[in-house]
Parts: structure tokens; C-alpha cells; sequence
């Protein structure tokens, strides 16, 4: 059997998550090889909604896989538009193991106790909304880079705060920087973070067989119903939307709590639903639609327009 090409982004993390994925294949007796690719999320500077935003960091790797030039794309599912391919197929979701947002201060231990008017850095709108509806006194300023730069200029003193999801932290082994691990109730995670997506061509049974064991299937259908839900509000990774999909063991259900905010952080609206986890898709649509009777679109097309 030919090796399982792997695409994966030049990022620290990304590597770490593609590597990830071929020690779990290489276990399994199969022969990978990783293929390094270039995005424009990765050579762009400057705010991501200013270079297009959707799709930045996965479209060249998608392209990738439809040219044949590898076999599986290993995305952050954050990072992937959530509107489906032609061509394409996310097989497996490996198990996510955190799914929120931390904060890294030097100042304060949670939130609530950062100083008053502190600046915080993060470039992300449904972070900036959240905590302005906590706190409008924050002064939020954008930043990027990988989470080294973020951390550094962290460090050098440009900000009181950041705000990092906890997964891409753990995965590097620099969790002894989180500081406080935000609670849901104050802040819903970006829709799908912490977990992976391993997408592959549809008609690849090959790929689809050797990923099988890969997958976690309560993870998968909590990120399904979590993709569900922003596909049908037309939000897109950018929007200041969150959401937080999880099973219940016990209860054998899933639930999705859902929430949009606006730029400034003035209006808050949130939804839930719960179910059986094969009806993932629908439980989404079910707190999408219930956002939308709120007035989500709303709140999304004016973040868009303004920028906040
Ligand atoms: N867009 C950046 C991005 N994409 C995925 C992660 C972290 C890991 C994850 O959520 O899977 C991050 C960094 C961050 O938000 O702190």
C-alpha cells in the first residue's frame, strides 16, 4: 500500500496536530508521509477579516486534496468554513480534549478581577464581544501570530491580557501559562474548537478505512451540531457567534447551548436544544433558528459591516 500523504499548514501547531495524527496511523501499522503546505492565512499580515477571512487557513490544502497531491488535510475545525466541499468529506474527528478559552495575565486570575480599562489582545470578534459584555471597560486590541508571538508580546508588555483557546496551549505543552480556564457561562468556545477535522476526496475508501479508529464519535457529532448551528445562521468563522456542543454519557444526549453577540458587546442573545447525538444536524439548526427569531442575522451583518 502506497504511504497516507498528510497536508498539514507550517505552524508550530499544526505540525504538532498533523505529526499527531501520523503516530496514531503509524501505531495502526499504516506508512505516512507529512506534506507541508502554505496558506494564505500563513503569509498574510494584518487582521484575518481584512484578507477575506473565510477559508484562509484550509482552502490551499482542500485544493491539495482535490489535485491528489495528498490523501488526508488535518485542519484545526475552527479554522474550516463550514460549508461543504464538492469533492470532499470530513471523515474523523479525533476526541476533543478542551474546548474552551483560557486567560493569560500577569494581572488577575480571572476576568472579573483584571484591572479596570485593562487592554486585552486578541483579533478574534466573538472574544472581544464576550468580554465587552462582561466588561465594556476593556479596551480590546487586535493580535496576531502564532502562539509563541502572542505570548511574547504578551511578555513585552503590549497587553494586560490575551485570551487563547486552551487546546492549541496543551498541545504545545505551555498549559503552565493558562491562568484561568473562562468558564462557558462567561464565554462560548468559536464553533468547533479544540477539535480536529481529518477530511479526505468522498470516493478515497482507502483513507476513509485507515481514519476509521480515529474517530470519536461523541466529539464528532458535538462538532456536527456545532457546525450545523453556525451554517444556519450564515455566520462564518469570523462572526461573533459561539457555541458549545457536548454529550451527556449518562443521558446518551446531546446538547448545544449557542450564543451571538453583538460587536460591542451591548446585545447578548443565546439559545439551546438537546437530543439524541445521531440528530446532531438538526439540534443545530433548532438553536440557529431560535438565534434568528432573536435577531441574530441582525447582529451578524452589523459586526460584519463595522468591524465591531
Ligand atoms: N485561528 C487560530 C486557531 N485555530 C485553532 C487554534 C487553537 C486550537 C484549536 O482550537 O483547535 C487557534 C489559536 C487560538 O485560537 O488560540
Amino acid at each position: 500500500m502506497p504511504a497516507i500523504r498528510i497536508g498539514t499548514r507550517g505552524s508550530q501547531l499544526a505540525q504538532w496536530q498533523a505529526n499527531w495524527v501520523a503516530d496514531q496511523l503509524r501505531a495502526g501499522g499504516a506508512e505516512v508521509e507529512i506534506i507541508q503546505i502554505a496558506t494564505q492565512g500563513d503569509v498574510t499580515k494584518g487582521p484575518l477579516d481584512s484578507i477575506g477571512g473565510r477559508g484562509v487557513f484550509t482552502t490551499e490544502i482542500q485544493a491539495a486534496l482535490l489535485d491528489n497531491r495528498i490523501d488526508v488535510a488535518v485542519h484545526s475545525l475552527k479554522d474550516l468554513p463550514t460549508e461543504a466541499v464538492a469533492g470532499l468529506r470530513l471523515t474523523a474527528v479525533p476526541e476533543r480534549a478542551a474546548d474552551g478559552d483560557v486567560l493569560i495575565s500577569p494581572k488577575a486570575s480571572d476576568v472579573l478581577s483584571l484591572p479596570n480599562e485593562a487592554i486585552i489582545g486578541t483579533g478574534s470578534m466573538r472574544r472581544k464581544a464576550q468580554l465587552l459584555h462582561l466588561r465594556s471597560d476593556l479596551q480590546i486590541r487586535d493580535i496576531r501570530g502564532n502562539l509563541d508571538t502572542r505570548l511574547r508580546k504578551l511578555d513585552d508588555g503590549h497587553y494586560d491580557a490575551i485570551i487563547l483557546a486552551e487546546a492549541g496551549l496543551r498541545r504545545l505543552e505551555m498549559y503552565e501559562r493558562i491562568r484561568h480556564v473562562i468558564p462557558k457561562t462567561q464565554m462560548l468556545p468559536a464553533v468547533g474548537q479544540g477539535a480536529l477535522g481529518l477530511e479526505i476526496r468522498e470516493n478515497d475508501m482507502v483513507s476513509a478505512d485507515v481514519l476509521a479508529p480515529l474517530n470519536h464519535a461523541p466529539s464528532h457529532y458535538s462538532v456536527l451540531a456545532e457546525r450545523s448551528m453556525l451554517r444556519n445562521l450564515r455566520g462564518g468563522c469570523l462572526a461573533p457567534v459561539g457555541a458549545w456542543g457536548r454529550i451527556d454519557d449518562a443521558k446518551q444526549l446531546l446538547f448545544l447551548d449557542g450564543v451571538v453577540v453583538s460587536g460591542d458587546g451591548h446585545h447578548k442573545i443565546t439559545a439551546s436544544a438537546c437530543g439524541p447525538p445521531n440528530r446532531a444536524e438538526d439540534i443545530g439548526r433548532q438553536v440557529a433558528d431560535q438565534l434568528a427569531i432573536q435577531g441574530a442575522e441582525r447582529l451578524i451583518a452589523f459586526a460584519r459591516a463595522t468591524g465591531g
